[in-house]
């Protein structure tokens, strides 16, 4: 696949790493206002880096944007003259619908909107898909990709800023709670980097369990929780100090503010 990635910043560098690293590209253009930030990229087989949006297009049948909301409508503008029929348009831009993306390079071009997360630089991310009309005779390109580089779903562009909060913040939700895990681990008697050890892999665990067994969290719980013992001792104190409620509250807060990104663009 001749693919580009249009804006390398923080998750198009991970994107880039997952591409790489699975043999996912026949050749790979990235772009960046400064080359300096992406050097670890310079000398990879098939890699170009390039400062020059319209000629990563030109040689790319697959452009994956992945600039800051802001800078979104200016570079559909610039690079509209080179858009073909064979290009698929890949944006994993928060906020910026389908129709707008239509408004500036036109309805009849394969536009499709992913929310991946950072953990596409190692296989692991939890990505959704939505496209236009015409896009969804090359969503399966699309699905290819990220199931090669995780885990994709299809959905309704309407669950979009809902998506964006759940997997794509998602990444630092969790790392937050790994993070508070290993303060405790440390307080326990660990020291640091055996603390986060533990914290990394029993998350692992957790999720691989649900992930393989299909079951809902609270059968895995059940099996944990002795009667009288320490895990519901724990949950328990957890709950009186409003865990579940704080991590709800946090998530609606992240996708109450999508709506004030997508209104800072109007
Ligand atoms: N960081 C994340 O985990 C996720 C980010 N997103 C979305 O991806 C987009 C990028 O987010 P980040 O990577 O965090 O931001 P970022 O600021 O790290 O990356 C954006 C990159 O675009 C580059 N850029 C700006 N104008 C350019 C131009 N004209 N030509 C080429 N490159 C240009 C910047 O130099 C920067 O490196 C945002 O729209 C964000 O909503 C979506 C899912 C996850
Ligand atoms: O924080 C943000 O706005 C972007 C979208 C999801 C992850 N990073």
């Amino acid at each position: 696949m001749k693919i580009a990635i249009i804006g390398t910043g923080n998750l198009g560098k991970s994107i880039a790493k997952g591409l790489i690293t699975n043999n996912a590209i026949t050749s790979l253009y990235l772009t960046k206002r400064n080359l300096e930030d992406i050097q670890e990229f310079d000398g990879y087989k098939n890699v170009h880096l390039t400062t020059d949006n319209t000629e990563a297009v030109r040689q790319s049948d697959i452009i994956i944007f992945a600039v800051q909301p802001a800078h979104f409508e200016q570079i559909l503008n610039y690079i509209k003259p080179e858009l073909t029929e064979k290009h698929v348009l890949i944006s994993t831009i928060t906020g910026f619908l389908i129709p707008k993306i239509e408004a500036q390079v036109g309805a009849d071009k394969f536009i499709i909107r992913a929310m991946p997360n950072t953990a596409i630089a190692v296989g692991k991310s939890m990505t959704c898909l939505c496209s236009n009309v015409q896009g969804a005779k090359r969503i399966k390109i699309a699905e290819a990709i990220f199931n090669r580089l995780g885990h994709s779903l299809s959905i309704p562009e309407s669950q979009m800023q809902a998506a964006t909060v759940v997997c794509a913040s998602g990444v630092a939700f969790w790392m937050r709670l790994i993070r508070a895990t290993t303060q405790a681990a440390i307080q326990l008697g660990f020291d640091a980097k055996e603390a986060q050890e533990l914290a990394m892999y029993t998350s692992e665990g957790a999720a691989s369990l649900l992930i393989t067994n299909g079951n809902h969290p609270e059968e895995e719980i059940d099996r944990v929780t002795t009667p009288k013992g320490c895990t519901i001792e724990g949950l328990n104190e957890m709950e009186h100090k409003g865990l579940s409620s704080s991590l709800i509250q946090g998530m609606i807060a992240s996708f109450n503010k999508i709506s004030n990104i997508k209104e800072e663009q109007i």
